[in-house]
């Protein structure tokens, strides 16, 4: 017998019919503009069992031939199958370490076992956008090898999403244009596009402004749209879902907890745990719960005043997203609330928001316990920390809290908070360095002072 082959493509998300190849210039369905998802053959799919999925999977894990040891394309047949190996751009992204966080679970009164951080921000560019961006970079040069034309690929960014259209373009040869919204990313993001050769335009307006434009532009033929509203997006960081369950020897957590903005992330982090569970590689689903920052919180609103339970048929206003310190989320008016509202009532979620205290302490609670959090991963700490206080999440169950991001991105939120100079926070857990003679005794000191014992 033939091994099957395995096809996916494009389909309306919203129940229409439409279909397209992967090679399309596509990103609505043209008869009810909702967006599109990546259908895949899941009975071909099925013709492997679990077991020898699981073993494939695990056979390649960082360790595969080129470029199949990428936590993204280790799993190629799940993400975009016909696509040729030889227009792979890969920068090994995925294979991100998980941390059990003992000491700070121990604060939230939960078991040793309870609290695992998914750092997706130690990858090449420092967040989990490199899982989504390898996949619509790959897509992009397969499409210019077919002659289909895309001149130079773009997207309105909060800084994560530039740095990786601008790494990977860069690496494969690809023109990139990159619209921010001036003064409201971190230094360190901004100057990444700029490194990598990027046309870097500062807009003077805010994420969803720069969103709007970026669409406008991409109309017309010849920019490519690299945003997360483009589904090939969603299947490279649908595989975050698969590598955290591998990684816990192919166990489901109990909770799964994420930040949101543009919501592509959540809703591919519930595909992703739906397509194994429809393959059988687990047997239940994680409870998924959204965490937003109180100053951009579009969906927390809407799914509050609904009751508290998110359901697909909400409707998520859009508001104008206040100054936050988790920057990358300032954004009001998400393109994939749709899609994430059905993540989370198919894994019976939650969505909570975290103030501007509680997300910069939360970082520093982890950080104690070893983490090195960015404000973002702050946001999904402080409402890990509320849910355990009110008892939502219980000793004994397990919770999975998705990084996005590397601390070192945004070392002027460290900084503000050891220095205790953020806006609208008294932070908790200081640690300013102190400043000592150049001598033994002044050291000796200074050891004495802070830990009672003298060297
Ligand atoms: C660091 C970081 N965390 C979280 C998010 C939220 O992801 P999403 O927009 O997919 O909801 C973003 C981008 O929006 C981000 O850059
Ligand atoms: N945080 C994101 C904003 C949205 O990006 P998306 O393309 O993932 O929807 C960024 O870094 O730009």
């Amino acid at each position: 017998m033939s091994p099957p082959s395995f096809r996916a493509r494009f389909r309306c998300s919203d129940g229409c019919d439409f279909q397209a190849e992967l090679t399309e210039v596509v990103y609505r369905c043209p008869r009810c503009q909702g967006l599109l998802e990546v259908e895949h053959d899941l009975e071909a799919l099925a013709q492997r069992s679990a077991a020898e999925w699981k073993a494939l999977f695990d056979g390649r894990f960082r360790a595969g031939p080129w470029p199949l040891g990428s936590g993204v394309w280790g799993k190629k047949e799940w993400v975009y199958p016909q696509l040729a190996l030889e227009n792979v751009v890969s920068m090994y992204e995925g294979g991100s370490p998980l941390l059990r966080l003992d000491r700070y679970a121990q604060e939230l009164g939960l078991g040793p076992d309870d609290v695992w951080l998914k750092e997706c921000g130690v990858t090449h560019t420092g967040s989990f956008k490199d899982l989504g961006m390898t996949v619509l970079v790959s897509a992009v040069k397969e499409m210019r090898a077919r002659g289909v034309r895309v001149d130079a690929v773009a997207c309105a960014s909060t800084g994560d999403t530039s740095a990786a259209l601008a790494a990977y373009c860069a690496a494969a040869g690809i023109p990139s244009v990159v619209l921010l919204p001036r003064g409201k990313i971190s230094i360190a993001q901004l100057v990444q596009p700029i490194a990598n050769g990027a046309l870097v335009l500062e807009l003077d307006t805010d994420f969803d402004g720069c969103m709007k434009v970026v669409q406008e532009l991409a109309s017309a033929p010849g920019l490519y749209l690299a945003n997360s509203m483009n589904s090939l997006r969603i299947e490279g960081q649908k595989t975050l879902a698969v590598e955290l369950a591998q990684q816990l020897g192919w166990e489901v957590p109990d909770w799964v907890v994420i930040p949101g903005g543009n919501l592509g992330n959540a809703s591919a982090v519930g595909r992703g745990f739906l397509m194994m569970k429809q393959l059988g590689l687990v047997s239940r689903l994680p409870r998924l719960v959204v965490a937003q920052a109180r100053s951009a919180n579009p969906l927390f609103r809407a799914v509050a005043a609904a009751g508290g339970k998110p359901t697909r048929d909400l409707e998520v206003a859009p508001v104008a997203a206040q100054k936050t310190l988790a920057s990358a989320i300032q954004i009001g008016a998400p393109v994939s609330a749709r899609r994430a509202l059905r993540a989370l009532e198919a894994l019976d979620g939650l969505v909570e928001d975290a103030t501007e205290q509680e997300l910069s302490d939360a970082a520093a609670r982890a950080d104690r316990a070893g983490a090195y959090a960015d404000p973002h991963t702050g946001v999904a700490l402080a409402v890990l920390e509320k849910l355990a206080a009110r008892g939502t999440i219980r000793k004994g169950e397990r919770v999975a809290v998705i990084s996005t991001a590397h601390g070192l991105k945004f070392s002027d939120f460290k900084v503000g908070y050891h220095a205790g100079s953020l806006p609208c926070v008294a932070p908790r857990l200081v640690n300013p360095s102190v400043q000592v003679a150049a001598s033994l005794g002044a050291v000796q000191d200074a050891v004495a002072k802070r830990f009672g014992v003298r060297a």
